[in-house]
């Protein structure tokens, strides 16, 4: 995806977000909607907008969803502040440049159309015979679609993100199996890598519904945040266990990791690339994990321990082979603390490989 189009993507959901359910402005213009008068809002009164002004007459009043219902009876359009506080001018009529091209029939939504490409305010037209709202901003138009709808598809996803998340877990549990028994490829990180795009995907299609949403989708909120919790913090250790170059950052890959073109997944070797594997990295070469995911399970344990233990020692493999000594002899181990790292490791180890098993 490129920069333009993640600004647009960000721009809309955060005009969807000043629209949502629940916010004073949605039941302003639920109401004209509701009262089939239609309305042209302008929101946002910059130069350009006040050369396209013309009559009407001038309001200064705090926005209330009362107001904008009373205001919006009459013809013309009305214009807001830029944070939607006030109501400036009411009955206006608007005369964007025609020479702009325009997709619109209607003149209220041609007009809005045009004004949002001339001036980037946000212009809010309300439809009187076809009963939809739609949001224009700059070049973007938004059709506001009915809160059932939403909510359905909302749900949908939600479902889908419950069966990703399962095979998510299936991949990290088997993936902390072959850890144990020193049979990592770079396909098995792969896989695991690739089902956290999968599920970071629906994360983010589930999140644009409820910014959409508003106090609507309080509830798809906890049901997700539930489903979700530590995911990416495990995302990121599970980085710091494998990236080949230590210097980069895992939440930067895990942020292009959400952002390919197409909505396609990232091919192995680009995966692999971000993490600073050389080019032609084989995938059934095997890897050794530093430890990071496996120690943060040990309860108890300080991260400045555990970068500590990885740094004297190097990685699971020889941590969990340390001897009480050894481990005794990293900065800020105590035997107690030895033991409890070798009991810790032991039992991690005993429970990963069972559950292979089951
Ligand atoms: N340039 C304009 N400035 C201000 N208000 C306008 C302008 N153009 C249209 N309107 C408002 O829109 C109303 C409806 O116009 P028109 O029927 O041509 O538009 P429309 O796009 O077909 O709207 P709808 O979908 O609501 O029927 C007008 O009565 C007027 O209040």
């Amino acid at each position: 995806m490129n920069d333009e189009k993640i600004t647009e993507q960000k721009q809309i959901s955060d005009i969807l977000e000043f629209v949502a359910p629940g916010t004073p402005f949605r039941d302003g213009i639920e109401n004209v909607l509701r009262a089939k008068t239609g309305g042209l809002i302008v929101i946002g009164y910059n130069d350009q907008v006040k050369k396209m002004v013309d009559g009407g007459f001038s309001i200064n009043c705090a926005f209330t969803p009362a107001h904008l219902y009373e205001l919006a009876k009459m013809d013309g359009a009305l214009i807001l502040n830029d944070s939607g506080s006030k109501i400036l001018f009411a009955n206006a009529q608007l005369m964007p440049d025609p020479s702009t091209p325009s997709s619109q029939t209607g003149m209220r939504h041609r007009t809005a159309e045009r004004v949002a490409k001339q001036s980037g305010v946000l212009v809010i037209a309300i439809s009187q015979r076809r009963n939809v709202i739609t949001l224009y901003k700059d070049s973007s138009q938004y059709v506001l679609k009915d809160i059932s709808v939403i909510l359905a598809k909302a749900n949908q996803a939600l479902g889908t993100l419950e069966k990703y998340k399962a095979v998510l877990d299936d991949s990290i549990n088997s993936l902390s199996a072959l850890e144990f028994e020193e049979q990592v490829t770079h396909t098995d990180v792969l896989q695991s890598l690739h089902r956290i795009e999968m599920v970071l995907r629906i994360k983010n299609e589930i999140l644009s519904y409820i910014s959409e949403l508003g106090t609507e989708g309080r509830l798809i909120r906890l049901q997700m945040n539930e489903l979700l919790s530590h995911l990416e913090e495990e995302a990121i250790l599970l980085m710091k266990d494998y990236m080949y170059d230590t210097s980069v950052e895992p939440t930067k890959v895990i942020e292009k990791m959400q952002q390919p073109s197409n909505n396609v997944l990232l091919d192995d070797q680009t995966l692999l690339r971000l993490m600073g594997y050389p080019i032609y990295t084989s995938f059934e070469e095997g890897v050794v994990p530093r430890g990071y995911r496996m120690l943060h399970k040990i309860p108890r344990l300080p991260s400045i321990i555990i970068e500590n233990l990885i740094e004297e020692l190097g990685d699971l493999k020889a941590i969990t082979d340390a001897t009480v000594q050894e481990l005794d002899e990293v900065e800020g181990i105590g035997e107690i603390r030895a033991r409890k790292i070798q009991q810790g490791l032991k039992r991690l180890k005993e429970q990963h490989l069972l559950n292979r098993q089951l």
